[in-house]
């Protein structure tokens, strides 16, 4: 160290200057050669040194699905960006993403992204589902995920919990004489999710929509036990700080994270975090195993999703015949990841949906009038009456509406691949190792396949025929397209179909816009109505 000093000491603070600026200066032409006689170039912005195009996302708020839009219409359906000096291709047209997008094994797109030794250390690259980069547990976790989900053991019974869960919420917002004075519907909608995913995944109360009427009221709580309350209030705190912990863990360098002091303070508190939700986690599905070993009749339990993994592959299977049990049943680290991959991609996504979804229909009064005339057709016009399987396959303008919101206002605007080797995409050779963004946004708002394309017109999706997997791709596409899509849409279909047929929302103010942010999916965080009640 002293060494060191002496040698620094022998130079001038001048010297340390015009070192640094040859330095800076030998980077910049080093950068602008391999910039300039880059091999398969495609249009783009000019990148500037060290931050590539990170500054001109600043032009558009941060809104990375404006500026994308924004370089589709200057540099057509293919173009790139930089990340520093890493390069990004974009992709914003049907048939330029059909080998991404396809389903097959071998695909050459299997990785969303780049390895992130972050996602390592918290134990998600090899576990679970969202960001696990190995293909064999991946695909052993999907499928037993996709089974669970898909069974009709367990789609019955969700719907009922989406109808149960939304006549609570309504309940407080009655209570709270929302129907004539305004307030935030954003506030809710995660709740109600959270909720929602609560009951369906664990059969437990996460009772955030509870806490948050609590704070409008606190002289006429919920009618929740307090320790119930106290419990979910920590898991479902601990399960945010997993969220804040997967940004912090993916965009944190390495060298921060382990050698500076705050860096090592921050990753250790998420880490122990992660150990608690953990911990609980395990403590819940063993309770859950535990059951399902001292039953003989496994189909007469609740069949939430925790109790359908846990079965799943063991004597006890409810989703699948014995027969055909080939395979190991899951690991209690692999339910576990299971359930935070299903908070991570279903809570937020759904509940950013819903506001638009809402918002889309009180803007146009026609689509309003249209989508009551089915419901009241399929439901009848008793608004307690219950919800079923077969109401929903017939809700088909509903469920046009909920599509169109969503390819104009998709709340996932991209997603990505990265290829493990060279390939040629529409005639564009692309790189092994160069992350590939699919614009969702920019090919669900596309001309070439969407006539009047900024016209909010749910009738294009009644008239579609054929497929069009790749002209929609809000669900993303092949061997990683959403497998909770299928409860998603249920979700929706119900959750439209309770507000509109007893409820009439409003917006605060005739010019009230819901109000986003883009936090890697597109946020609303403010839409203020009055859930007034139907009169006609
Ligand atoms: C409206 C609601 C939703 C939207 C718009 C949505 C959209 C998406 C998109 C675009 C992807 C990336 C697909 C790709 O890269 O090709 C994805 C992945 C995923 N979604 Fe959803 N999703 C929604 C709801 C849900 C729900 C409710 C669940 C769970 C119950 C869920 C679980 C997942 C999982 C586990 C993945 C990762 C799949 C993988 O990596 O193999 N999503 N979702």
């Amino acid at each position: 160290m002293s060494t060191i000093i002496e040698i620094l000491s022998l130079f001038s603070f001048r010297d340390v200057v015009n070192v640094f600026c040859i330095i800076s200066i030998l980077y910049v032409i080093k950068f602008y050669i391999l910039y300039f006689t880059r091999t398969n170039s495609l249009p783009g912005p000019f990148p500037l040194p060290l931050v590539g195009n990170l500054f001109q996302i600043l032009l558009f708020a941060g809104d990375i699905s404006k500026w994308a839009l924004h370089c589709q219409e200057k540099y057509g359906d293919v173009w790139e960006t930089y990340i520093g000096t890493a390069k990004i291709v974009w992709l914003a047209r049907a048939d330029l993403i059909e080998k991404l997008m396809n389903s097959s094994r071998n695909s050459n797109y299997f990785h969303r992204t780049w390895e992130n030794h972050g996602y390592e250390m918290l134990g998600f690259s090899s576990s679970g589902i969202v960001f696990n980069r190995n293909k064999t547990t991946w695909a052993f976790n999907r499928k037993m995920f996709a089974q669970a989900v898909g069974s009709s053991i367990f789609t019955d019974p969700v719907i009922e919990w989406i109808q149960t869960v939304f006549v609570e919420m309504e309940r407080y917002l009655l209570d709270l004489g929302f129907d004539e004075k305004e307030f935030n519907f954003a506030e809710w909608a995660p709740r109600l999710f959270t909720d929602m995913l609560f009951s369906m995944t664990m059969d437990k109360y996460a009772c955030t929509m509870a806490m948050l009427y609590n704070s409008h009221n606190p002289l006429k709580l919920a009618p929740y036990p307090e320790e119930i309350v106290a419990e979910s209030d920590a898991f479902v705190k601990a399960l945010h700080t997993h969220f804040r912990s997967l940004k912090y863990f993916r965009f944190t360098p390495e060298i921060i994270r382990k050698k500076t002091p705050f860096g090592r303070k921050k990753a250790k508190e998420y880490l122990d975090n992660l150990v608690w939700l953990r911990s609980v986690l395990i403590n819940i599905i063993q309770e859950k195993k535990k059951k399902i070993m001292n039953t003989d009749e496994p189909v007469k339990l609740k069949p939430d999703l925790m109790t359908l993994l846990a079965a799943v592959n063991t004597p006890k299977d409810m989703t699948k015949k014995l027969e055909s049990i080939v395979e190991p049943p899951l690991t209690d680290e692999e339910i576990g990841n299971c359930f935070m991959d299903i908070t991570t991609a279903g809570i937020d996504s759904s509940s950013n949906l819903i506001c638009s979804i809402i918002y889309c229909i009180i803007i146009h009064p026609e689509v309003k009038k249209r989508l009551r005339a089915e419901l009241d057709t399929v439901l009848g016009t008793d608004p307690t009456r219950l919800i079923s399987y077969e109401d929903l396959n017939k809700l088909e303008y509903t469920k046009a509406v909920i599509q169109e919101v969503s390819r104009l206002h998709p709340v996932t605007p991209f997603t990505s691949r990265l290829p493990d080797k060279d390939d040629v995409i529409g005639g564009y050779p692309i790189k092994g190792g160069e992350l590939i963004f699919v614009s969702i946004i920019g090919i669900q708002v596309n001309p070439k396949h969407w006539p009047d394309p900024k016209e909010f017109n749910p009738d294009r999706f009644l008239k579609q025929s054929g497929s069009m997997k790749n002209e929609f791709p809000m669900f993303g596409g092949g061997l990683r397209i959403c497998p909770g899509r299928h409860l998603a849409m249920t979700e929706m279909k119900i959750i439209i179909a309770m507000i509109f047929r007893k409820f009439d929302p409003e917006l605060a103010t005739p010019d009230t816009k819901p109000k986003y942010k883009y936090e890697a999916l597109i946020r609303c965080h403010e839409l203020m109505l009055r859930f007034k009640k139907r009169i006609e």
